[in-house]
């Protein structure tokens, strides 16, 4: 199954995945994935539990190897040049790395000395990160005596204490209370601006309100890659359709806005198509002129929570378009 492929853009990219894959014994828990970003973007890495959000995090930070393909960071190799792409990624993981017996400065000075940081860049580096996550007043405070939220702060002040390119968070606001979540959100919004941002959830509303667009894995597939302007644009892409007299899925082929066609129960299909405005009505004639049997033909709304749904569902997935855009 593939994605539908972003739009193109002249924008500066600065991490380019091209068909990663991860094993982990015989299981694939990354199968073939391959996306962009680009400066200032705010990227939501979506999908439920276990489809390969973590493993794929882990891989564009290098902490990780990819079992096969290349990831490349502000145009140098993961693994190749690992010292110079990590420069440019800030990563904040599902644990972040605190050490509850140091003081929040003690914690970000050394946290920026392992980024190479020293003397006065260092003490800068250290009063901005610390003023760009609300830290300025809890400097002298033990880690563990903070708040789990003020704790997620303190994580995400590590991440981006040498000003990285790309800000890679995973899960950053599970365990907070909802106050802390909006503060958390609102952070990674502000973050938005200066760097590029990739944040891995499964909670639809935190990519609602964050990104710019949304990646969805389902199975270690990459499934979806989409702007979320153009979610929101309330132009459906799919339609089901009941056909008594189904041809065989591959004669769908005719019609090249379809992108990709599921069996549904009682003759019916779902039929995901390039977004052409009067496509229902081309479907319906095409079906009639061909004797197909049309006894339903409902547009279906296309939300992120019906998109979600439909590509991490059960999969009876039938690809019949790939070009398709
Ligand atoms: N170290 C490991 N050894 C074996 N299998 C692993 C390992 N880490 C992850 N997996 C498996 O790989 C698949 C993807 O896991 P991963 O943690 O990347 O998913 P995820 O999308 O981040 O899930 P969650 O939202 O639950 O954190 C899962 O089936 C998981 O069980």
């Amino acid at each position: 199954m593939s994605a539908q492929p972003n739009t193109a853009s002249a924008k500066e990219v600065l991490i380019d995945v091209d068909g990663v894959w991860r094993y982990y014994g015989d299981d694939c828990a990354v199968r073939d994935i391959s996306f962009q970003v680009q400066r200032g973007e705010v990227l939501g890495f979506l999908g439920p539990n276990g489809a390969g959000k973590t493993t794929t995090m882990q891989i564009l930070t290098g902490v990780l190897a990819a079992s096969r393909g290349r990831v490349s960071v502000a145009g140098h190799d993961i693994v190749d040049q690992a010292r110079r792409a990590r420069t440019h990624i800030g990563y904040l993981p599902e644990q972040p790395p605190l050490y509850p017996e140091l003081s929040v400065d003690e914690y970000l000075r050394y946290a920026g000395k392992l980024r190479g940081l020293k003397g006065t860049a260092l003490a800068a580096a250290l009063a901005d990160s610390k003023t760009r996550c609300g830290l300025d007043d809890v400097g002298r405070r033990l880690i563990r005596n903070l708040s789990k939220g003020y704790q997620q702060r303190v994580g995400i002040a590590q991440a981006i204490i040498h000003s990285p390119a790309v800000v890679i968070l995973d899960e950053p606001t599970v365990g907070l209370d909802p106050i802390q979540i909006r503060e958390i959100r609102d952070l990674i919004r502000e973050l938005g601006r200066d760097h590029s941002v990739i944040l891995s959830t499964h909670i639809l509303p935190e990519v609602q309100t964050i990104c710019d667009r949304v990646l969805i894995v389902n199975q270690g597939e990459l499934v979806l890659d989409r702007r979320l302007a153009d979610l929101d644009s309330g132009e459906s892409a799919s339609i089901i359709v009941g056909l008594r007299n189904a041809p065989d899925l591959s004669v769908l082929q005719q019609l090249h806005q379809i992108k990709r066609i599921s069996s549904l129960a009682g003759d019916r299909y779902r039929i995901e198509h390039d977004g052409t405005p009067d496509f229902a009505q081309q479907f319906a004639q095409f079906a009639v002129d061909r004797k197909w049997g049309l006894f339903e033909l409902m547009t279906e709304s296309d939300s992120l929570e019906a998109i979600f749904i439909r590509l991490t569902g059960s999969d009876q997935t039938t690809v019949v378009n790939d070009q398709a855009a």
